[in-house]
C-alpha cells in the first residue's frame, strides 16, 4: 500500500535512475503524446467501471489513473507543489 504522494517519489526515482524492465521509463521515453493518451484511455475505463462494474475494479481503475497521470506530470516536469497550489 502506498499513497499517492509516495507513488510520485517513487516514478520520479524511477526517471532519474532508470532502472532495466521498468515499465516507467519506457512510458517516460514514449514521449507525452504517449502518456496523453495512456491518461485518456484509462479515464474512459474509469468511466466505464464507475457505470458498469463493482467498487473493486473502480478502485484499480482509478490507481491506474492517478499513475498515469503522474506519468504524464513527470514527463512533462511539473511537481505535486505545482498541482496542490491550484487545489
Ligand atoms: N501503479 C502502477 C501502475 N498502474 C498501471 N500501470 C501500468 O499500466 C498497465 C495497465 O494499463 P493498461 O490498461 O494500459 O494495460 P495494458 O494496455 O495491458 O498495458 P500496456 O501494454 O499499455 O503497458 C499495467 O500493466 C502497468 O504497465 C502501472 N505501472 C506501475 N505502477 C507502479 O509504479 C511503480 C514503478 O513501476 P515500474 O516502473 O514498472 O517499476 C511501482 O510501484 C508500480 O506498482
Amino acid at each position: 500500500m502506498k499513497t499517492f504522494d509516495e507513488l510520485f517519489a517513487e516514478l520520479r526515482d524511477r526517471a532519474a535512475n532508470r532502472p532495466e524492465g521498468s515499465g516507467t521509463v519506457a512510458a517516460l521515453d514514449a514521449g507525452v503524446h504517449a502518456q496523453g493518451k495512456k491518461v485518456l484511455e484509462e479515464a474512459g475505463e474509469v468511466w466505464i467501471a464507475a457505470e458498469h462494474e463493482s467498487d473493486e475494479r473502480l478502485a484499480e481503475e482509478v490507481s491506474q489513473l492517478l499513475y498515469r497521470v503522474q506519468v504524464l506530470m513527470i514527463g512533462r516536469g511539473i511537481t505535486l507543489d505545482d498541482v496542490y497550489r491550484h487545489l
